[in-house]
């Protein structure tokens, strides 16, 4: 389980995350919502340590990310697709990180296979497109068989058959056990792929719950984030 407590981050002046306290529960996809910059990625980077907390935790089983013993094979991340170098094959990548990660060959033909990447993974990846970018990045997370994915606007750049299919792997992810944590200011991308909501508005929690109970709040996952986060604005 994803556990955030009391979360919170300035950057100079700027009060980035004030008050984030969620949990994400395995078996379960959970979307972290918000609109733009409202601190979804702030949260993320604390998460995974990239980014430290003024106050707060943010624990993976009770452990921090950056005292895991193991953290490729525990949390698979996404935040940036950007990391392949232009010039490798999608395979000559996935090659090298599995090797640095000291994992066999057949474990990169099997996370090939687990995205559908397998008809670009002798491509360079300086011709890929978002959507390309993004399986492999989705693939590299995949390597140390993580439980836990978070991944950041992991839609971004996928035409409507790749959403399809990411909606189905990460429920499929989910069905075995696993935890996910995406963030989104895509709703409608969320309202067929989340168990469970984490609403943020200007740094702080402002709602948590399931799908069902959020979009008690108007008739669509739109009209209930315009809901809450107008109720928020008000207090
Ligand atoms: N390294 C940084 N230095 C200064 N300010 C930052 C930094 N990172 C984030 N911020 C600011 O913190 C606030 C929250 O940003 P963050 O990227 O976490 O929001 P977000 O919810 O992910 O937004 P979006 O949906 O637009 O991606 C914004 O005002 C942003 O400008």
């Amino acid at each position: 389980m994803i556990q955030a407590v009391g979360l919170a981050k300035r950057f100079g002046a700027v009060d980035a995350v004030t008050d984030v306290t969620f949990t994400a529960a395995p078996g379960r996809v959970t979307g972290l919502v918000g609109p733009n910059g409202a601190g979804k990625s702030t949260t993320l980077r604390m998460l995974l340590g990239l980014v430290r907390p003024d106050a707060g935790t943010a624990t993976f089983d009770g452990t921090p990310y950056r005292e895991l013993r193991s953290p490729a094979g525990t949390v698979g991340a996404v935040l940036d697709i950007a990391s392949a170098h232009p010039a490798a094959t999608a395979r000559g990548h996935l090659s090298t990180v599995a090797a640095l990660a000291g994992q066999s060959r057949s474990r990169v033909d099997e996370v090939i296979a687990a995205v559908a990447l397998e008809s670009f993974a002798g491509r360079r990846v300086k011709g890929f497109s978002t959507g390309m970018r993004q399986r492999l990045a989705l693939a590299t997370a995949l390597l140390g068989r993580p439980d836990v994915l978070v991944l950041d606007e992991p839609s971004n750049g996928l035409d409507p058959a790749g959403i399809v299919w990411l909606r189905t792997f990460l429920r499929d992810f989910a069905a075995d056990g696993g935890t996910v944590l995406i963030s989104s200011h895509v709703l409608t991308d969320l309202e067929h792929s989340v168990d469970d909501i984490v609403l943020i508005d200007r740094g702080r929690t402002a709602w948590t719950g399931t799908l069902t109970a959020f979009t008690a709040h108007g008739a669509t996952l739109e009209q209930a984030f315009l809901a809450l986060t107008t109720r928020e604005l008000i207090a």
